[in-house]
């Protein structure tokens, strides 16, 4: 170290001294240099350590989400050729048509309800967050469909209000399609947090921006047979009780339920909750069961199938996906006006919820069958006792309510539509290498 004398020696005015630079002064610049430069590393340092461990990637919170699975950036919005775009698929092209924003569009149901209403001449935005549940890339490959058929996927969040707002400064959509949820049964075990995030608070978030709209939309999403829990009466009818959920999953689509009704009864917002039973089909999603015991088949890998004790059988009512866009349109066509306006209720509004199932419960040993046909593979099967991960014995749709309103009749068995699936799943993922229909 410098002795102090040294830096007394400075003069305090500038001058000449200045000037010439004495070599003590250059000595000083360099260690303040160098304690510069260290504090820097330090400060750097902190900063990145601080974001390493944030919240969302290291929460020891139970219920928080697993975000860093998910990727649920909204990407960078707005401009006059993002708003024409969202215009021109939002433009209804028939008489009487309707304007629908489908969230969760990129979705299995999702891609098959723009599809349908685009063909026949509603408009249709898209709103999906692409997140990694499960492969993103089928994800992308169903937007590029969705994109052929003209319908434009926004990408980001139903937790985003401000682009929830803005998609509704641009379009006045008269319907909204609300699909867009954490699936599958037992991934709530895994990542509790993110059922939380979007079906909870998601779906409020949404039920806030149409509530407070003028218009006020008409809304029709999707609750599950899931609800239905441990009941044991069957066939499930909206009528029976639906307060013992098996799952997390279930819990939350219930909870959906109960806030569809607040939501209702205090704003008049037209609300119509579909209970899907186990949708299956091309474009499938690959965490069911039908859709990877088809990949382990074809690659010779076991496959876990569950049985309930005593040897007791389980199924599910399968429902195929053409079916279930009927259903879909069908509660979109026949959905009153909600009677809200400016965030208040001006009279009753349209409160349902239906059953849209198959009406015909199958073993899941007997689907395994089914597959080992159509793909001229035996299965190796593993048979193991129903594991306590949220998954229930049976389900059993009672259909005659949405049969009585929308006219729902499913049409096609569980082997004509693996028939179909299978058909797109060599077309897709043939030979290992991807083909996009
Ligand atoms: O009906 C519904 O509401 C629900 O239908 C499906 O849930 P799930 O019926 O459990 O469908 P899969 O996960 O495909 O399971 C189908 C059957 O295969 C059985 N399974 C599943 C996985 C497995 O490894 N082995 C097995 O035997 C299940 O116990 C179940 O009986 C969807 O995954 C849920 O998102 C949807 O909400």
């Amino acid at each position: 170290m410098y002795p102090m004398k040294h830096i007394d020696n400075i003069p305090s005015t500038p001058g000449k001294f200045k000037m010439e630079k004495p070599p003590y002064n250059r000595l000083r610049i360099h260690i303040s240099l160098a304690k510069l430069t260290f504090w820097s590393f330090v400060f750097l340092g902190l900063i990145f350590v601080f974001f390493y461990r944030s919240p969302a990637a290291s929460s020891s919170s139970p219920v928080s989400s697993d975000l860093s699975r998910r990727s649920l950036r909204t990407n960078s919005y707005g401009g006059p050729a993002w708003e024409k775009r969202i215009k021109a698929s939002a433009k209804v092209r028939s008489r009487n048509g309707i304007s629908v924003l489908v969230t969760g569009a990129a979705g299995f149901v999702g891609t098959h309800v723009s599809v349908a209403l685009k063909r026949r001449g509603d408009g249709v935005l898209g709103l999906d967050n692409f997140n990694d549940y499960y492969d993103p890339s089928l994800k992308r490959a169903r937007q590029a469909l969705l994109e052929r058929t003209g319908v434009y996927v926004v990408e980001g969040d139903i937790n985003d209000a401000t682009l929830l707002k803005k998609l509704f400064d641009i379009v006045q959509f008269s319907h909204v399609m609300h699909l867009a949820a954490q699936a599958g049964v037992r991934y709530a075990m895994e990542n509790p947090g993110s059922y939380v995030h979007s079906n909870i608070a998601g779906l409020v978030n949404l039920l806030e921006i149409c509530k407070s709209v003028n218009p006020q939309p008409a809304i029709v999403w999707a609750s599950s047979s899931s609800v239905y829990g441990l009941n044991s009466k069957v066939p499930f009818s909206e009528k029976d009780r639906t307060d013992q959920p098996a799952s997390l999953y279930a819990a939350t689509k219930k909870a959906g339920e109960e806030i569809a009704h607040t939501y209702n009864h205090i704003y008049g917002l037209s609300l119509t909750g579909l209970r899907f039973f186990t949708v299956y089909g091309p474009w499938g999603r690959p965490d069911m069961a039908y859709f990877f015991f088809t990949r382990d088949i074809l690659k010779g890998k076991s496959i876990p199938i569950f049985e309930a004790a005593n040897h007791g059988t389980v199924a599910r009512d399968f429902t195929y996906i053409d079916d279930i866009v009927k259903g879909c349109l069908a509660a979109l066509d026949t959905a009153e006006k909600s009677t809200g306006s400016g965030g208040k209720k001006k009279g009753p509004a349209q409160l349902r919820v239906f059953n849209l199932g198959n009406t015909s419960p199958v073993p899941v040993s007997d689907l395994v069958s089914i597959l080992e046909r159509l793909l001229k593979v035996k299965a190796k099967r593993l048979v193991m006792k129903l594991p306590r991960n949220g998954d229930v014995q049976f389900t059993h749709a009672n259909i005659s309510s949405a049969h009585k309103e929308l006219g729902y009749k499913p049409t096609t068995d569980l082997q004509t539509g693996l028939k179909k699936f299978v058909r797109w799943y060599i077309n897709y993922y043939g030979n290992g290498k991807k083909s996009v229909q």
